[in-house]
């Protein structure tokens, strides 16, 4: 796989502080890539640069092969974007918005079909104005989307989501993914990088701190697994990086241990740590 996203040494100054102090990344075509960080952390402000949107202090960016800071036309119609705030409400209807839209793309979904996949047809011919704010953000992500982006940038895609919408936006990305479109997803939902990411940087006070898969992640793979169960003594807690072992020598001759459970820590148990350390 060649690589879609290639950072190298990217700061972004503001004259009272740096919000990304030097960053190195690499995300290959077809990838889900997951950024996540405490407010502040300088994940949209990355975000931003490698749309385009915003300057870097320093450091090169590479984007679909070409400086982000300069690419022109043809270059934008490759990408898709979804910004963290929403789309200002409009008087046009749902299917107006995303027609008008998909008119900029030199090969762009079918409207309808798009509206559809982010569970609107039912609003096609609905105002946008008169949307709630998470149906306002699947307009959003519908416009992400109709231009059929060779990469996607999705800041904070689910925030306002019900749990439901929030899954079947899930599988809209699944969809993308298998379709080989590549992924630039910032998120404060543990659960959503679990669900989507193939890989996940942590990123505190501008800096990556942690980079892996996230079975992997800050040796998430490796950590002690905590054993408990319950006896005629009361409650008992082990930890334990060979928990079948404990489990056997426990149960003896298949003695029934009560309250057993064998639980590993989750990704945001892991993510926790991980900001907890670096502050
Ligand atoms: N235009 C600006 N001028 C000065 N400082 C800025 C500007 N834009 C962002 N910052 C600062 O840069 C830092 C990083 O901001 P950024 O928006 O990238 O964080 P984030 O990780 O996306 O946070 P959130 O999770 O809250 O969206 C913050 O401390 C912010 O105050």
């Amino acid at each position: 796989m060649s690589t879609a996203v290639r950072v190298r040494g990217l700061r972004k100054e503001y004259p009272s502080q740096a919000a990304v102090a030097g960053i190195e990344l690499d995300i290959r075509h077809g990838e889900v890539f997951a950024l996540l960080g405490p407010n502040g952390a300088g994940k949209t402000t990355t975000v931003e640069i490698l749309e385009g949107h915003r300057r870097r202090t320093a450091g090169t960016a590479e984007v679909l092969g070409e400086d982000p800071g300069t690419a022109g036309h043809a270059w934008r119609a490759r990408i898709g974007i979804v910004l963290q705030t929403a789309t200002d409400a409009a008087e046009l209807t749902v299917l107006e918005t995303v027609r008008h839209f998909a008119k900029y793309y030199p090969d762009p979904r079918v409207p309808e079909e798009v509206i559809d996949q982010v569970g609107l047809t039912e609003k096609a011919g609905a105002r946008v104005k008169s949307l709630s704010g998470g149906q306002r953000r699947r307009v959003d992500v519908a416009l992400g989307i109709v231009g059929r982006p060779e990469l996607l940038f999705l800041d904070e895609p689910t925030t306002g989501f019900d749990p439901a919408a929030r899954r079947q936006f899930w599988t809209l990305i699944e969809g993308l993914a298998q379709e080989g479109t590549t992924i630039l997803l910032t998120t404060h939902y543990l659960e959503e990088v679990e669900a989507l990411a193939d890989r996940l940087a942590v990123l505190t006070g501008g800096k990556i701190v942690a980079e892996g898969t996230p079975a992997t992640l800050g040796g998430r793979e490796r950590a002690e697994a905590i054993v408990r169960w319950r006896d005629e003594r009361g409650s008992h807690e082990e930890r334990t990086p060979f928990p079948t072992k404990l489990v056997t020598q426990l149960s003896g001759a298949g003695r029934e241990l009560a309250g057993l459970t064998v639980t590993r820590p989750s990704l945001e148990d892991i993510y926790l740590n991980l900001i907890e350390e670096k502050s």
